[in-house]
């Protein structure tokens, strides 16, 4: 955050001292994992609800959307895809940085990658975790999951691992979205010619729902973020800059004013839910919030996923199957916008935020540029204590203060 009081701001590069060793000598891509096959759904369920006591027939019920892909989730390949994209980058940018690629939930494990760097000579490792915000799930989990990896391997005297800032406002990340957003109207406005968007349409940023409880952990504690913590402020502030941005260029030519693309109205809602019904969870719901629209007249919805960076499970059957067939019984015009996956600006934007680290090392209130664009920014480099709290109790982390 870049409040003076607390977090880093803006600053002038630094000079490094060139004969300085680099801070980190590979980068570990870090992900949630995902099945490639129908004996791998289940023992990938399993651990995705470890220590919850979740009997297999349970997750046979949430294994049905799975399964109807095959038992293949496309969110490996879409990592294989990601680590090559940025190994492309980092050669055509002269950095000579090896990727390394491991998963909370499924193979390649993050102890495996672990293994593999330390077997290659690598002691200090920089994660990018293919996760923007600000929470347990999507931020402090994948720090005690690096934790466990060296725990596991047995390297945590050997091995140093950070993790490069929740990337929400980065404008890497941002960008893709800006270019959907404006994309999907446009298309709206040409189907339906006699709309007026303004009035007609509505955009709905969603992402994925969490527990109440934990949203309101999300974030440093000393900063007070609202009911829905840094989680949901993070995603409204990403929603602003969209919808400021997607009217903000001249689209000339197309018979609409960029003006008016920027009044469409929109709201922040939530998908995938799961647990307990009676355990309160962010809402509302996007399939609710699609028939509640229809209800009082919209005629077309756009649905944005600024909670994910690749077009994964969650995105391609809650979204595409689930939100877009109620989109549709309700007799909306629908369009989905595209995650970042391989977007350009999204891998360029990533080893930006890899070279701000090269640059500063573990310490983020040396000067240094670090683009954000919501006043939220730009976040910690290094996570501060007792933030993003785990709601089953404190487990070991890396990359925090408190670590
Ligand atoms: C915030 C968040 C992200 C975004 C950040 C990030 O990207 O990490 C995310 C990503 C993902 N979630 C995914 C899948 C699942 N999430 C589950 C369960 C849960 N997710 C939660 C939160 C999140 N999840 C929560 C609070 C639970 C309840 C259990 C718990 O408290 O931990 C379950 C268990 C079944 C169920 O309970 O529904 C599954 C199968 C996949 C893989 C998709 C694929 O395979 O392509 C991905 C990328
Ligand atoms: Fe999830």
């Amino acid at each position: 955050m870049s409040t003076t009081t607390e977090g880093p701001g803006p600053h002038t590069l630094p000079d490094r001292d060139p004969q300085a060793p680099a801070p980190y000598d590979a980068i570990l891509l870090v992900s949630f994992g995902g099945p490639e096959g129908q004996d791998e759904v289940l023992p990938f369920l399993r651990n995705v609800t470890r220590g919850r006591g979740i009997p297999d027939e349970r997750l046979e019920e949430v294994a049905h959307h799975y399964r109807a892909f095959g038992g293949v989730s496309p969110i490996n390949d879409q990592n294989r895809e990601l680590k090559a994209a940025l190994e492309g980058e980092l050669a055509a940018r002269g950095l000579e940085l090896p990727v390394l690629w491991g998963n909370r939930n499924w193979d390649p494990y993050l102890a495996d990658a672990v293994r593999e760097a330390h077997a290659a000579g690598h002691r200090r490792l920089l994660a990018v975790v293919t996760s923007a915000y600000s929470s347990y799930s999507s931020c402090r989990q994948y720090r005690e999951d690096l934790a466990a990896a060296l725990d596991t391997t047995g390297l945590a005297g050997e091995m140093h691992i950070d993790k490069v800032r929740q990337y929400f406002d980065h404008p890497g990340f941002v960008t893709p979205f800006v270019e959907g957003v404006r994309e999907a109207l446009l298309r709206t406005r040409d189907a339906q010619p006699d709309l007026d968007l303004t009035r007609d349409a509505h955009v709905l940023f969603v992402t994925h729902s969490i527990p109440t409880a934990t949203a309101v952990q999300s974030g440093p504690p000393v900063a007070d973020l609202g009911p829905d913590g840094a989680y949901g402020a993070q995603h409204r502030a990403v929603a602003e800059i969209v919808m400021a941005s997607a009217g903000g260029v001249s689209d000339v030519g197309t018979g609409g004013s960029a003006a008016q693309l920027a009044a469409v109205p929109w709201s922040l809602v939530y998908q995938s839910r799961s647990g307990d019904p009676r355990t309160p969870w962010l809402e509302p719901d996007i399939n609710d919030a699609i028939t509640d629209l229809a209800e009082k007249g919209t005629k077309a919805v756009v649905i944005v996923p600024i909670g994910f960076v690749s077009d994964h499970m969650e995105v391609l059957w809650d979204l595409d199957e689930e939100a877009m067939t109620t989109a549709k019984d309700a007799g909306l015009h629908a369009e989905r916008v595209p995650t970042p996956g391989v977007h350009q600006a999204y891998v360029s934007g990533l080893i930006d935020l890899v070279q701000e680290r090269l640059a500063t090392g573990p310490d983020d209130t040396a000067p240094h540029p670090r683009p954000a664009l919501s006043p939220l920014g730009p976040w910690y480099d290094v996570c501060r204590p007792g933030c993003c709290a785990n709601p089953r109790g404190d487990k070991p982390a890396l990359a925090g203060l408190d670590a």
